[in-house]
């Protein structure tokens, strides 16, 4: 079941622009961040009762995917993290597919195992987690 509400853009402008070229081309412009895939995360505002949409690293094993809280080694996690703690069910589009998953965060042995698929993908994860001593949050989600 697709999240409802009213879609509010990110103040992130590279970021609300890549959503908007991601979703008016079907999935098929938009969908890379320097070369490597992308996808859009949406969420439910835990405050607003917003939709919110984040691109972010494609990660993915199976048909499961991991999303990762980095916000490049920010001090705090990015907000979307506060959205899916609080509202699990999340929708996800890799490229012209978008499916409703549930989110969980991920601990100890099984984070190590989709941090070590994400800093794959995008290796710049490992520097942002030196950056911080927040511990960067993966949640991985499952086909709802
Ligand atoms: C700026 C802020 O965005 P954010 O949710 O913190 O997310 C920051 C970034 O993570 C987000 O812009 C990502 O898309 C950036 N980003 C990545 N960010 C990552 O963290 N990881 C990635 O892998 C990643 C990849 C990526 C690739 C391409 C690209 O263009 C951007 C990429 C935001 O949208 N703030 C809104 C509020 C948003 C919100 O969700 N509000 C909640 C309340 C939230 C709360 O305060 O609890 C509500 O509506 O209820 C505002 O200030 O008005």
């Amino acid at each position: 079941m697709p999240l409802t509400g009213e879609y509010e853009p990110s103040p992130f402008d590279w970021a609300s622009q890549q959503v908007e070229k991601y979703e008016s081309s079907g999935g098929t412009e938009g969908t890379e961040h320097e070369g490597k895939p992308v996808i859009v995360l949406t969420t439910k505002g835990n405050k607003s009762g917003k939709i919110r949409k984040s691109p972010l690293m494609r990660v993915e094993h199976d048909g499961t995917y991991a999303v990762v809280a980095s916000l490049g080694g920010a001090p705090k996690h990015p907000v979307w993290y506060h959205n899916v703690v609080a509202n699990p069910l999340v929708e996800l589009q890799d490229g012209p597919v978008r499916k409703d998953y549930t989110a969980r965060e991920v601990t100890g042995d099984e984070k190590a195992v989709w941090w070590e698929r994400a800093v794959e993908v995008w290796p710049a994860y490992a520097e942002y987690q030196t950056k911080t001593d927040r511990q960067i949050p993966v949640f991985v989600l499952e086909p709802a």
